[in-house]
């Protein structure tokens, strides 16, 4: 638990108990009645973030999860189930937590359009079911009973706004952990997220689980909200309308979650005094969504951006005064290389994109592996990470070999890479993705301190705003606090200039003695390989066509023919 989730965290409650107190305070009780609603459906919203917002899966049936806790609260409410409300909204969210696992599972296949038809096919269901059975108490006017001190109006948007509270709060940490870093990484790239030693089904199972369980207790407080319900309350058409404002409100933030509350409970309140078709605020709320998603900017995003525009420049900045202190190497058995590719072959139809190639990364020692385009180098890697599972050969880390293991696997055992195009997820902090690529064990000082190292901006510079050539910095500064046995780096200098490419070819020779792990690196830039490489490999057509330092290999006419271009015999009958 950081101090930034800390204080995140005691902000978002801070702010969301004086918004309370001011409503209770300043409002008439008719006002504190329908701003109630604003934050049970703001809870709602928020499971929908979740899921939706954070992780980019389309779940269409939230107000399904949310009838599910309030069937519950309204069974438990009507065999007078010891406990209270309190009690009761725990066990609705527990009711409606395996059905987000249910609904998960096929979100482990299904993507988009299918994942959506899924969901919308869930919530009709689940019309047709409520339909059949009503709920409890629906029939003799058996009303919710509110917790004792809190049954009226002003009492209970006490107990609403303490319960919207606690969520915010959990959901700030939750946010910012390692599980909210993999939320936003597999909505941003499941390849990367899985080269980061994430499990894809993991996180999208937890990320469904727990968007149901706050959407089955966003459901019990409208039980007690109502008193009575109906099937109505939690129909499909509430779930397509609840996605639209998520999606018009950035339901992924506090703020985004407010504002759709707002919008869907006051909107409403507003055509009705304007004589308008209440129907009228679908149509404004689908136009809202389509807005979001055309410019990619929801309301909340609108605000924190033009917010930004006014935070003092230099915010970002590292304390100068501290001297921060460097995660230690980490040590690994030297009886056998740390990487050996072993007549591996890979091929895409007829094409042989690798062929017998062989390849060994001693410990301890940064190795470039180089080849005109076209030559196999990013396959290479593939096969090396689990992207291509399916080559011929044996690829060994250390004394295991890695055939049949996969992506996640191979990165936790410490096979870790970097991309030809960065795939961090802007969302996050430099510090929130260091957590994500390193692991959770590095203080907050050996998180500066490695960025430091790297020339990167400081940990709580929001990723957004930094530009490409240091997000690919930030990518090797990840892997290499990870420490791992084994780090392959695919073109880091791309984006970088000149000056940037020397500093960052030198940080690279000095990984191995400094974190510990030993290196391969693709790049095109033959004075990196030169500054950082103690041995090449060249590739051409997927074969293996040289091999040593880069001093003696760089010059052989092989290579200036394949790699460089230049034919010494053709220069010579010149
Ligand atoms: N998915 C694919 N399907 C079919 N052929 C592919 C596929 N990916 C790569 N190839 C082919 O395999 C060969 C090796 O490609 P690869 O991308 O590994 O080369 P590279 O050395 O990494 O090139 P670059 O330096 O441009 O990244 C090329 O002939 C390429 O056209």
């Amino acid at each position: 638990m950081n101090r930034a989730s800390l204080r995140a965290a005691f902000f978002a409650a801070l702010s969301i108990l004086v918004a309370g107190g001011l409503v209770v305070g300043l409002l008439p009780n008719y006002w504190v009645y329908l701003i109630t609603a604003v934050f049970i459906l703001g809870i709602a919203l928020q499971s929908l973030g979740i899921v939706t917002g954070r992780t980019g899966m389309i779940s269409l049936c939230q107000m399904s999860f949310a009838g599910v806790g309030a069937w519950t609260v309204g069974y438990l409410n009507f065999i007078d189930f010891p406990g209270g409300l309190p009690l009761w909204l725990l066990l609705g969210g527990l009711a409606a937590l395996p059905f987000g696992i249910i609904i998960g599972l096929p979100a482990l296949r299904l993507r988009g359009i299918n994942l959506a038809i899924v969901t919308l096919g869930f919530a009709s269901a689940f019309d047709v079911v409520l339909a059949t059975i009503t709920y409890p108490g629906q029939t003799n006017f058996k009303m919710v009973a509110r917790p004792a001190g809190m049954e009226g109006d002003v009492g209970y948007f006490m107990f609403v706004i303490m319960i919207y509270a606690l969520i915010a709060v959990v959901l700030e940490f939750l946010n910012r952990s390692r599980l909210g870093a993999s939320w936003l990484a597999v909505r941003h790239s499941e390849r990367a997220a899985a080269a980061h030693g994430v499990s894809i089904p993991t996180t999208k199972l937890s990320a469904f689980a727990i968007s149901a369980f706050i959407a089955g207790v966003a459901g019990g407080l409208f039980a007690g909200y109502l008193g009575t319900l109906v099937a109505e309350n939690f129909s499909m058409m509430q779930s397509l309308t609840l996605f639209a404002v998520a999606t018009m409100a950035g339901s992924q933030f506090t703020l985004g979650a407010i504002i759709g509350g707002v919008l869907v409970s006051l909107f409403p309140e507003l055509l009705r005094r304007l004589n308008v078709p209440q129907d009228f605020g679908s149509v404004i709320f689908a136009a809202g969504a389509v807005q979001a998603l055309s410019t990619g900017e929801s309301i909340s995003e609108t605000f924190m951006r033009l917010g930004g525009k006014i935070v003092p420049k230099g915010l970002f900045k590292r304390a100068k005064a501290k001297t921060h202190k460097l995660p230690a190497a980490k040590t690994f058995a030297k009886d056998v290389p740390a990487l050996q590719v072993q007549d591996v072959t890979v091929r895409y139809g007829n094409v042989v994109a690798s062929n017998k190639v062989n390849l060994t990364v001693p410990h301890g020692k940064v190795v470039g592996l180089i080849g005109p385009n076209g030559a196999g180098k990013s396959t290479l890697v593939d096969a090396i990470t689990g992207f291509l599972p399916d080559y011929e050969g044996d690829i060994r880390l250390g004394d295991k070999s890695l055939n049949g293991v996969s992506v996640t696997e191979r990165a936790r055992l410490g096979v870790r890479r970097t991309w030809q195009t960065t795939r961090i997820a802007p969302e996050l902090q430099v510090g929130e993705y260091m957590r994500l690529a390193a692991g959770s064990d590095l203080s907050d000082d050996e998180v500066e301190a490695v960025l430091d190292w790297f020339n990167c901006p400081p940990a709580n510079t929001p990723i957004a705003s930094i530009d490409a050539g240091t997000r690919r910095l930030l990518d090797v500064a990840g892997i290499v606090a990870a420490r791992p046995p084994v780090i392959l780096l695919d073109e880091p200098a791309a984006g970088q200039s000149y000056a940037e490419a020397v500093r960052l070819g030198e940080r690279i020779r000095q990984i191995p003695e400094t974190f510990g792990s030993s290196v391969l690196l693709i790049e095109h830039d033959m004075d990196l390989v030169r500054s950082a490489c103690e041995e090449v490999t060249v590739l051409d057509f997927g074969t293996v066509i040289a091999h040593g330092a880069p001093a003696n290999v760089l010059e052989t006419p092989i290579v200036q023919k394949a790699y460089l271009g230049v034919d010494h015999e053709l220069e010579a009958s010149a």
